[in-house]
């Protein structure tokens, strides 16, 4: 495939990106024969290390569905928590990511925290909370994260940018006046794991990658650890 744009502003694109540098500065070791029988101590601990580091939000990480069809889409969302019942997010039913996990209950999520190098990937079934545990999620979170929800919506047309700063003025109001409002649409989500991995970048391009995949009765915990090439 080769480029045909030759314009200026294509050249300073391509010569802005060939100066960008990954993997640089002081990066943790990682020895993947010292690890846990389980993914999830694991992420604990790299999420910690990389909060530590003064990684920024590292608890974001980007949410791939597809649709009925197989066409994937993605999207950053928060992580509420990671537990034995797999990695919890929330998000609006109605909305793209909604309708998809509706019709395809699978998804993959992704970090990366850049100043350590580390990325993990986690993929399985995704299983819909109850409305008791949706209602739970949302009032655990800020009545700035209430409001948001409040203003609902999401992934509809907006047919004018005013129409959004009302719904959000409204809705603002309506947190504090009602902390313990319900926002239907509103709903717990948890990726139950089947595979896990962890990539530990290198600056000499000899990265670390250390999946988990459930072993069902095999292993004594259900999880095998295998190294992949990079
Ligand atoms: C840092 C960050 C955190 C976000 N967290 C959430 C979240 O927890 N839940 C959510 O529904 N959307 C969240 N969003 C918005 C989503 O990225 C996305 O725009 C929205 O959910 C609509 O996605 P969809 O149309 O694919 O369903 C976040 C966006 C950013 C940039």
């Amino acid at each position: 495939m080769t480029t045909t744009d030759d314009s200026p502003e294509a050249h300073a694109f391509r010569d802005l990106l060939r100066s960008l540098r990954v993997w640089t500065g002081e990066l943790p070791a990682f020895d993947p024969y010292a690890v846990p029988d389980a993914p999830l101590p694991l992420f604990r601990q790299w999420l910690g290390e990389a909060a530590a580091a003064g990684v920024p939000e590292p608890h974001t990480m980007a949410l791939a569905t597809a649709d009925a069809a197989g066409i994937p889409s993605v999207r950053i969302v928060m992580l509420h928590d990671a537990d034995e019942n797999g990695w919890h997010f929330a998000s609006h039913r109605g909305s793209r990511k909604g309708r998809e996990l509706a019709a395809r209950p699978r998804a993959s999520l992704c970090f990366y925290w850049p100043l350590v190098a580390r990325q993990v990937r986690v993929s399985g079934e995704v299983v819909t909370g109850t409305p008791e545990e949706s209602s739970a999620d949302l009032h655990r979170r800020s009545p700035g994260a209430l409001a948001a929800a409040l203003v609902g919506h999401q992934s509809e047309v907006l047919d004018s940018y005013a129409e959004l700063e009302r719904a959000a003025d409204a809705s603002w109001e309506r947190a504090q006046r009602e902390p313990d409002a319900e926002v239907e649409s509103w709903t717990a989500y948890v990726l139950r794991p089947e595979e896990v991995e962890f990539f530990q970048g290198d600056a000499r391009r000899r990265h670390v990658r250390l999946r988990y995949r459930r072993a069902g009765e095999r292993t004594a915990d259900g999880w095998q650890r295998e190294l992949l090439w990079p």
